[in-house]
């Protein structure tokens, strides 16, 4: 008998998650069937989309969502052999038990050079959300100025370099000195730090006077706002994220989009990058290439210890990440 250990949502959120919103769980997995596997999770991934998301779809006491790269330990399906490894959406749990359905396995052959936990990364579902939302939302042309928030994580700092791969103008932001000048490091032609330029609406209008074609929103409110009034005639924008707005209690009313969209005839469209389930081998092939070609680079946020889930995933959510945010197990 296999006892995994999880971490369930005790209570849920109201505001910015406490320590005392989850609870850590002791469950005994039953005797594997014909057609399952039995999983150890090696590397979690901690997601901005579990804050709204837990509190849509969980109930209190449900095992907190996720995903994880995992190591079949056993195995009663003929395709997944003991020692692979998988990206799997088992939750926040060390051991878990699937049919197989839902598991994908690391594209091959995995560069040695390469950590496996990429496949959560740039390698993996944000490395494809910016991908697809790059290429098919915003459909960057060579010669547009783009503008990506969040720029330094998961998402944004992929965004970035694609745009620079697709020749584009990138203007970048982000919420430390630190995270700044890692966007210089890696490509982006501007970036400034949000917080403590004194005025937005100026460090955006100084990093592209003549305005933006595309812009990729990671944060929403208050920010989409503002650059909203810089975009350039038929500006494309992609509505990736709002994680300005995932702790509100309310939902906040902001200046409405109508003026600039009509004047401008922008283009704003919102996606999940589930949309394009049917093309990730592709994505993930044209990511890996680059990764290798050292055209991406790639910056990790790793804490250790299955414990410390809830403190990292807290962390994420407040920009303490540098990085795509992971915990090892
Ligand atoms: N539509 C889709 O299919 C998907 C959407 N997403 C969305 O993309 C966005 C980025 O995700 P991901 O790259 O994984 O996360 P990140 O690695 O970027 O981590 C989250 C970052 O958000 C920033 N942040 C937190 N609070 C605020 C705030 N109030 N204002 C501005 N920035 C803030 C912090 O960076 P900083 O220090 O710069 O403030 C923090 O590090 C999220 O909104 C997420 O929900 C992600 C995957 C799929
Ligand atoms: C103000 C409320 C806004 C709600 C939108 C919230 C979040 C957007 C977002 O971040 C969506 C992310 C979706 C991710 C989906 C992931 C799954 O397909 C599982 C991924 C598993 C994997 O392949 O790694």
């Amino acid at each position: 008998m296999v006892k995994a250990k999880v971490w369930t949502l005790k209570n849920h959120f109201q505001g910015f998650p406490k320590a005392s919103d989850f609870e850590l769980k002791e469950v005994e997995l039953p005797k594997l069937k014909d057609g399952e596997v039995l999983l150890a999770s090696v590397f979690l991934s901690l997601d901005p989309y579990m804050r709204p998301y837990s509190q849509k779809s969980l109930k209190e006491g449900d095992k907190m969502m996720g995903s994880q790269v995992a190591r079949i330990v056993e195995s009663k399906n003929p395709t997944y052999h003991i020692g692979a490894f998988a990206v799997a959406n088992g939750g926040w749990t060390t051991h878990f038990i699937s049919d197989g359905k839902d598991l994908q396995l690391l594209p091959t052959p995995w560069p040695e050079t390469l950590p496996i936990s990429l496949a959560l990364g740039t390698i993996g579902m944000p490395g494809l959300t910016a991908y697809f939302g790059l290429f098919e939302i915003c459909r960057i042309k060579s010669g547009d100025i783009l503008l990506v928030n969040s720029a330094a994580g998961a998402v944004g700092a992929v965004v970035g370099q694609l745009a620079k791969i697709g020749g584009c103008k990138v203007v970048g932001c982000a919420g430390s000195d630190k995270k700044v000048a890692y966007l210089k490091q890696i490509g982006f032609d501007e970036a400034f730090n949000y917080k403590t330029v004194g005025s937005l609406e100026e460090a955006l209008r100084k990093a592209s006077p003549s305005g933006y074609d595309c812009y990729f929103d990671n944060v929403g409110g208050e920010f989409s706002d503002i650059a909203l009034r810089q975009m350039k005639k038929y500006g494309r924008i992609a509505v990736c994220g709002a994680i300005s707005l995932y702790n509100d209690e309310e939902l906040q009313k902001g200046p409405y989009v109508q003026v600039p969209m009509i004047y401008q005839e922008l283009c704003m469209e919102g996606f999940i990058v589930s949309r394009w389930n049917n093309r990730r081998e592709e994505g993930l092939k044209a990511l890996l290439k680059w990764v290798v070609e050292g055209k991406i680079k790639y910056h990790e946020d790793v804490t250790e210890g299955f414990e410390n889930m809830p403190a990292a995933f807290m962390g994420m959510l407040k920009g303490d990440n540098f990085g795509k945010a992971i915990l090892k197990m």
